[in-house]
């Protein structure tokens, strides 16, 4: 047994936004990709991660018993816990930890919108807090040009990509020190911070990095569900050639 297998981990899935950038229509979570909604495939791959014990769903308010019904059938081996979210995204993380079986050190936080994530980028964020690291993010390079403009749009200067890193979730964290960040930030009341790494780094603590995935790209706009399409037909390729059924076709 590797270090992979040891199922130590929760992973906090905040998946009660409403998607307004991707246009109107239900919650996003409930939005479907490939004929399921966005929030089964992201679990189905967190519960799929050989470090996975527990997945904690953080539900659009008014529907934990449509998402129970939809996830029951998917997480297979690992606990299921659904709770209605709240009206933030670090509202619903909080409310998920809060609900989190008190067995699992490791905490994972993966947003629903990333629905694409592989299964094994979720146990290599967990072994890295495992081996020591206690927040840890998976990054991608950015491969554009980056300018930062002015408020009047006009002054603006180039800004060294080669330091940037794009983040990504699953983001893995020392149960201890997520539970004392929320703590924190919930009495702090600021508003500036957009993940959990962030919320973490205000305590002092260092954030390790990991190389990311590019399906685990966040669902955002309607351009990145075309994205999504793409990379799940590309998935269910892959799977037919492995297990010989593209050949015999022909
Ligand atoms: N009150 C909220 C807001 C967001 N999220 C979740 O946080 C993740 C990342 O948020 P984002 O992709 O920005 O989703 P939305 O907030 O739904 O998007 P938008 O801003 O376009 O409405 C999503 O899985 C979303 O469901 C949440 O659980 N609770
Ligand atoms: C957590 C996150 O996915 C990391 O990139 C991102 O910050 C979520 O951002 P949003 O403001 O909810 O779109």
């Amino acid at each position: 047994m590797s270090a992979l297998d040891t199922r130590d981990t929760v992973a906090l899935v905040p998946a009660a936004g409403r998607g307004e950038r991707l246009g109107p229509g239900a919650p996003k979570s409930l939005r479907h990709l490939g004929g399921e909604p966005l929030v089964v495939h992201a679990v189905r791959r967190l519960a799929a991660a050989r470090s996975v014990a527990a997945v904690v769903v953080a539900a659009p308010p008014g529907a934990a018993e449509t998402v129970r019904g939809l996830l029951a059938p998917v997480v297979s081996a690992a606990e299921l816990v659904v709770v209605e979210g709240g009206d933030t995204r670090q509202a619903s993380v909080a409310i998920a930890l809060a609900a989190a079986p008190s067995h699992c050190d490791i905490v994972l936080v993966h947003d629903a919108a990333r629905a694409l994530a592989p299964p094994g980028l979720a146990d290599e964020v967990a072994a890295a807090v495992r081996a020591g690291h206690p927040a840890v993010v998976p990054v991608l390079p950015v491969v554009d040009t980056v300018r930062q403009v002015g408020p009047d749009g006009v002054a603006s200067s180039t800004v060294d990509r080669e330091v940037l890193r794009l983040v990504q979730t699953p983001q893995g964290f020392a149960r201890s020190v997520l539970a004392e960040a929320h703590a924190t930030a919930a009495t702090g009341g600021r508003k500036d911070v957009t993940d959990d790494a962030g919320l973490v780094e205000r305590l002092g603590v260092p954030v390790h990095t990991v190389p990311g995935h590019a399906s685990a790209l966040k669902i955002t706009r309607p351009f990145d569900l075309v994205v999504a399409h793409a990379v799940l037909a590309e998935e269910s390729g892959v799977q037919r050639s492995a297990s010989g059924m593209a050949g015999s076709r022909t």
